[in-house]
């Protein structure tokens, strides 16, 4: 579905990623794991078409996307929900839908909104409110719905759980994995929660300085000792 080749990018002539190869297979959920600054967002940012290539390439289902604009990526089946969530304040729950929505996904939007709706109960009872009015939580669930609404075939997720309470951290673990069960949603997750990265991924990857220099499996995230080299913990 993926296929990420030996990219490069970065900020200006600042070099953050330097050499990322991996590919993410039909329905496959990929944890991303690093310390602060290895490149995480940066990488997300990349594979959406947010920050250029400097060299390497991108494709995604078969079609080059290394040069190609965001809402392109977007209408090939490619979805971001960026960390800190980026809700639209002064609009209500049912905009920030619609902003969402990808006209080339062949749905009608209201038919999009309103299935989207019957899969987050939560979304529909607060539907009028601003979206500044909202909880850390309900934002982020409201961000990720605003996403599914342009039906993506691979989400790319970062730091979702980032300050939000752990009841609802559940509910969007709950979401996550019944995507990905019931829909076949392909997922790349940046998480410091590595217990929320566990229960998600098939593999997880390690991210040091811009380079992936590991990859560990789901199971062994349950033997703390072995994570003090791949998480932050301040
Ligand atoms: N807009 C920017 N301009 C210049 N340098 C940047 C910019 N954004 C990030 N960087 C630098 O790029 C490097 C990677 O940052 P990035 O945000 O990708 O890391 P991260 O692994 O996601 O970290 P965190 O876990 O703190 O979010 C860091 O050294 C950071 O300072």
């Amino acid at each position: 579905m993926l296929n990420v080749d030996n990219i490069y990018a970065g900020y200006g002539r600042i070099p953050v990623l330097s050499g990322i190869s991996f590919t993410v297979t039909d329905h496959q959920v990929v944890g991303v794991l690093g310390h602060n600054g290895m490149g995480k967002t940066t990488l997300l940012k990349t594979l959406i078409g947010q920050i250029s290539l400097t060299s390497g390439a991108i494709r995604f289902d078969e079609a080059d996307m290394s040069r190609k604009s965001s809402f392109l990526r977007a209408r090939a089946g490619i979805g971001y929900v960026p960390q800190g969530r980026s809700i639209f304040p002064n609009l209500t729950v049912l905009d920030n839908l619609r902003m969402g929505f990808v006209p080339a996904s062949g749905y009608p939007e209201e038919q999009a909104i309103k299935g989207i709706l019957a899969q987050f109960p939560r979304l529909d009872s607060i539907i009028d409110r601003a979206g500044g009015a909202l909880s850390g939580g309900e934002q982020q669930i409201l961000a990720l719905a605003r996403c599914l609404c342009g039906r993506p075939k691979l989400l790319l997720l970062d730091e979702p759980t980032e300050g939000i309470q752990p009841s609802i951290v559940d509910e969007i673990l709950e979401i996550l994995i019944r995507l990905h069960r019931d829909h076949g949603l392909a997922i790349i997750v940046v998480e410091q929660n590595l217990e929320f990265i566990r229960r998600l991924s098939d593999r997880v990857l390690v991210i040091e300085k811009g380079v992936i220099t590991g990859e560990i499996s789901p199971l062994a995230l349950e033997e703390t000792p072995e994570l003090g080299g791949y998480v932050s913990t301040e």
